[in-house]
């Protein structure tokens, strides 16, 4: 699975430190490009499906991307990639932080121009699995001044914006960080994906 020992220490430190950081080395660029091809190809064949469409109409409001899970028992090349990549980090830092993740979930999301998602906590309701939010991004050259940051809300009502550039993984506990995705002018790819422990209860 490509994985160094010690490779994911300073990920591990920042997030021990100050719950959530960004990581440039979970994949190549060609892996990156791999997935973000694959993604644009679903997108176009209208494989992504409005977000809760039907489901809750509110949060049909509040969010205006479109996704697409992957399936763990039918990964395409690139999302076996990516998951193995994602698999050597939650285990390194399940060990270290001692955080009892289990597993994790992940889908494609493509935001088109204008589109964001209001702020809001990523742990669901009667569900607290989720610990770990994770969001890759998959945008080649991306400008700031395309907009469609991800605006992460801090402890002391500041804020750090983290912009979807290709290659970049930012990663924030789940029930601690609300967060927003800003409208952009470009569509604007990722992957979404939680790690998660076994569900306990219900404290979200
Ligand atoms: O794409 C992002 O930067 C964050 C997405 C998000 O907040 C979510 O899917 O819950
Ligand atoms: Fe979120």
């Amino acid at each position: 699975m490509n994985a160094q020992p010690h490779e994911f220490d300073m990920a591990t430190n920042a997030l021990a430190a100050h719950g959530w950081c960004v990581v440039s080395n979970l994949l190549s660029p060609a892996q990156t490009q791999a997935l973000a091809t694959e993604c644009m190809v679903m997108h176009d064949a209208r494989l992504l499906m409005p977000a809760r469409v039907g489901a809750d109409h509110a949060a049909t409001l509040l969010r205006g991307d479109h996704t697409r899970w992957f399936l763990p028992e039918a990964l395409s090349a690139p999302q076996q990639a990516f998951a193995d990549r994602i698999d050597v980090l939650r285990i390194a830092l399940s060990r270290n932080l001692l955080l009892g993740l289990v597993d994790s979930e992940s889908h494609y999301a493509v935001y088109t121009p204008g589109a964001g998602y209001a702020r809001h906590l990523d742990c669901l309701r009667n569900n607290d699995a989720r610990v770990i939010s994770a969001v890759f991004y998959l945008n080649d050259a991306w400008q700031d001044a395309e907009g469609g940051a991800l605006r992460l809300y801090l402890a002391d009502q500041s804020y750090q914006d983290v912009f979807p550039r290709a290659g970049t993984l930012v990663l924030f506990l789940s029930a601690q960080f609300e967060h927003e995705v800003l409208p952009a002018t470009r569509h604007r790819m990722s992957i979404a994906c939680w790690m998660r422990q076994r569900m306990i209860g219900a404290t979200c």
